[in-house]
């Protein structure tokens, strides 16, 4: 369509073909347009010297107004940039130039658990063992680095080719050493009651969070999903969901475990990984990229 000459439109859109990162003589190619979220927009960058194509996050600075706009994403580069496991997004590299921050990710070809469960509606209880422990290990890591995401959800488990989950988007997390700041940056989406009521952001409002991911997975909604935040949030602090009778009893009383109104009632991530549901169950040992689609026959 015609080139829109709103000054914000076009800063945006006027990121160069090749982007160089000086303090390393590297330079990326821009690919396709993957998609935005805030003030980024995500360009498959390829490395012209490895030819390996990475998720580049670009932000425009002029976007970057305030302070706190700018201590969230430096707090996003500090925490993600440490942190090495199979579950967990690779963080490449970041650089900035003139105009932008360019923050290197790897790239995960099959999107994320949002676009498979927009797809698929629902997923069979095997898909969601694979899915949930994998996301389990990865938050066991991530705790045991002394950091709490903040913001797990269906939108930050990425998938990559070999359809393994990658934990992404550190932009709410924090560390456990300054969490006596209970404010919340964000609007996290399965936000744990004890943060509501800011009493305070400990490792378990993400085993918290991990309910609600999984209940999203095999009902095919969140628990607490209403049509106003008012009402969402008042199901939280009152702890009412219903889980319907097509979840087994395993996966019952796991997701009722993770979503224990009390914090500290709520099983670590090993209790989480030794539970019946993971035990007792057929668990696949890899997934075709198919079930992004389809039901996949598990022999
Ligand atoms: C090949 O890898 C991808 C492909 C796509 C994709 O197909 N997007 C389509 C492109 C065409 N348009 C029309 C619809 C979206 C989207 C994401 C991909 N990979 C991909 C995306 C990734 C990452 C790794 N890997 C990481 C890490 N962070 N992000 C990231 C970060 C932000 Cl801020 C926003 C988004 C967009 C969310 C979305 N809609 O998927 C993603």
């Amino acid at each position: 369509g015609p080139k829109t000459n709103s000054p914000s439109d076009n800063e945006d859109h006027n990121v160069p073909k090749f982007i160089v990162d000086h303090s390393t003589r590297t330079t990326f190619m821009k690919g396709r347009f993957l998609g935005k979220g805030g003030f980024a927009r995500v360009h498959e960058l390829t490395d012209l010297t490895t030819n390996v194509a990475y998720a580049g996050k670009i932000i425009p600075k002029s976007r970057i107004t305030k302070p706190h706009h700018k201590e969230k994403i430096a707090r996003e580069i500090e925490v993600h940039r440490q942190l090495q496991h199979k579950h967990v997004v690779r963080f490449h590299r970041y650089f900035e130039d003139d105009s932008n921050v360019y923050i290197i990710l790897e790239n995960c070809s099959m999107r994320s658990l949002v676009h498979v469960l927009k797809y698929r509606r629902t997923l069979t209880e095997p898909e969601v063992r694979f899915f949930i422990h994998q996301l389990a290990e990865g938050v066991a890591y991530i705790h045991g680095e002394g950091i709490i995401h903040r913001d797990l959800k269906l939108g930050n488990m990425f998938l990559s080719q070999d359809m393994n989950v990658k934990i992404g988007d550190f932009g709410l997390a924090t560390r456990t050493a300054d969490n006596r700041q209970v404010t919340i940056c964000g609007t996290p989406n399965y936000i744990a009651p004890e943060v509501l009521n800011k009493c305070g952001h400990f490792y378990q409002a993400d085993i918290w969070a991990i309910g609600c991911i999984m209940y999203a997975l095999l009902v095919g909604q969140p628990p607490f999903e209403t049509d106003t935040l008012k009402e969402t949030y008042s199901r939280i602090t009152n702890n009412q969901y219903v889980i319907p009778p097509l979840v087994s009893s395993h996966g019952r009383s796991l997701i009722t475990a993770l979503l224990h109104p009390d914090p500290k009632s709520r099983p670590s991530v090993p209790e989480l990984l030794r539970h019946d549901f993971f035990t007792k169950g057929l668990f696949p040992r890899s997934l075709p990229t198919l079930a992004c689609t389809q039901v996949p026959q598990f022999t």
